[in-house]
């Protein structure tokens, strides 16, 4: 089997990983495969469903056209800097020009030990495989910059966690594997050159409109992608649970959801993993810790900028400043237009703020609260607002939106279609996902199946689909966990 490759970070940036190959499993099953994907990247899913192509897909066999590549990067975890991480149970396979003309990577996760596996064993078990897909190709189907999954196979292996889990191996496609962690390694263990060979390469890739050898141009560009990725985020609900600056790409996609979560009921302060245990990137703590992160992205960058070090200190953390506007300034946007409203007004931030408060004190669930003020417009039952106990308030706030649809001459019609196209009616939910993967489990992949079908058609309301969009029990919320790196 051939891919079409051209594998320009081997070829440029060689020395910035170990090539090694995949180590091979006992008996790998297809579990799942993106057709359409498979189109874009220039592969024939016919071809990757057959032995030969699973093989592939299993890291089993090696595709004529693929260099495999354990990528080095290192890491600020939970606030202290890893000099060296890299991947310990990755394998950059190969990156191909997709039918959109963009470059993407296409790696394995959970292929097996490499030079970079310290203790680990370099294999990913299949919930958290299963877990990937379901919440990339969510965020994919509502617009979220994120890698995405290709592929599932389950390799007939079990892996050791605190019990004996079945193993799977993840095809991973995303526009570069490149991460602040990246240039954090090579910033403090490489040359002048070598970090300038970096930066280079994922301007060019990542964000060609910016002028070579200008780093602090650069800086700007990852800060804007940052800050609007963050806002996507923050109004899905969306809690990624583990923003180390290893976890953080320059191109600005989401990568890694390993201990990730979406709110229910409406909480700032909400984080679920296991070892988030101060609640470092809680929800409401996201938009700082992307600055923090991009504050390490700006020390690697500095040295490369010409000027006095002082003045080069003071112009980075400008622009770093600017993350904080540009946030907002998303946020808004992406808030306003989930409450049906198109044209921005002054104020438009109290109206927003005002609503998450409600929403806050009657623990309104996210997702179905959105969803339900377009009911409202349309005069039908509103499952997530008839729990709400302060009537009066809601009245208040109600008749103040509505003031503001009014004042834009749409139709309620018109707005709350508008409000269906930008609030998903099913999300990943915490139980639902959960659900799937303990059924996947016992060898019955339908829940997972289905639930997957229903994530990437995330607007469209079906009867069949009627439990996806339900809220679930507080107390199944109230006792939410979720693993990292499992
Ligand atoms: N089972 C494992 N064996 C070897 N290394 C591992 C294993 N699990 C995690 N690691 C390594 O630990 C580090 C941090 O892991 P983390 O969970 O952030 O990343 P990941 O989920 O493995 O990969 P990615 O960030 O590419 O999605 C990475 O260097 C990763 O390769
Ligand atoms: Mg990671």
């Amino acid at each position: 089997m051939r891919w079409p490759c051209d594998n320009t970070f081997v070829r440029d940036l060689g020395w910035l990983g170990v090539r090694v190959d995949p180590v091979p499993v006992r008996a790998p099953e297809l579990l799942a495969l993106d057709d359409g994907l498979a189109v874009e990247l220039g592969l024939d899913p016919e071809e990757l469903r057959s032995p030969e192509g699973v093989a592939v897909l299993a890291g089993n066999a090696i595709a004529d056209g693929c260099e495999p590549i354990a990528q080095a990067y290192a890491g600020h975890q939970f606030g202290h800097l890893s000099p060296m991480l890299g991947d310990g149970r990755a394998h950059l396979l190969g990156e191909v020009v997709d039918t959109h003309g963009r470059r993407r990577d296409i790696a394995l996760k959970g292929s097996g030990r490499t030079p970079f596996s310290r203790g680990g064993d370099g294999r990913a078990a299949l919930g958290p495989v299963l877990r990937e897909v379901l919440v990339s190709e969510f965020m994919h189907a509502v617009g979220v910059p994120t890698t995405r999954a290709l592929a599932a196979v389950a390799t007939g292996e079990q892996v050791l966690r605190e019990r004996p889990l079945p193993g799977a191996v993840l095809t991973r496609v995303a526009a570069s594997h490149l991460r602040i962690g990246t240039l954090v390694l090579v910033a403090s263990q490489g040359s002048r050159e070598q970090l300038a060979a970096v930066v280079e390469h994922a301007r060019a890739r990542h964000h060609p409109d910016v002028p070579p050898r200008d780093p602090m141009a650069l800086l700007s560009a990852v800060v804007e992608r940052q800050a609007a990725l963050v806002a996507q985020w923050m109004s899905l609900g969306f809690i990624h649970g583990v923003m180390n600056t290893d976890n953080m790409t320059l191109s600005g996609e989401t990568i890694d959801y390993g201990p990730c979560a979406f709110l229910d009921a409406y909480d700032p302060e909400t984080f679920f993993s296991s070892v988030d245990t101060g609640g470092r990137y809680r929800y409401s703590a996201q938009p700082t810790m992307a600055t923090w992160g991009l504050a390490r992205l700006a020390e690697c960058l500095i040295p490369l900028a010409e000027g006095e070090a002082d003045d080069l200190v003071t112009q980075a953390q400008e622009r770093l400043e600017a993350f904080t506007p540009a946030y907002e300034q998303h946020r808004l946007d992406l808030l306003r237009r989930k409450l049906g409203l198109s044209r921005a007004v002054a104020e438009d931030t109290g109206l927003v703020e005002d609503l998450l408060q409600v929403a806050a004190a009657e623990a309104l669930d996210f997702t179905g609260l959105f969803r339900d003020l377009a009911r409202v417009l349309r005069e039908e039952p509103t499952p997530t607002l008839d729990r709400i106990q302060d009537l009066p308030r809601w009245q208040i706030w109600q008749d103040r939106w509505r003031t503001r649809l009014h004042g834009e001459g749409k139709d309620p019609a018109a707005s709350a279609a508008i409000m269906d196209e930008t609030n998903p009616v099913h999300i990943p939910r915490n139980h639902l996902v959960e659900e799937a993967l303990a059924v996947a489990h016992t060898g019955n992949l339908a829940p997972f199946e289905q639930l997957l079908e229903a994530l990437r058609s995330p607007f469209d309301e079906r009867e069949e689909w009627g439990r996806y969009a339900e809220p679930a029990d507080p107390d199944f919320t109230r006792g939410y966990i979720t693993y990292c790196g499992t």
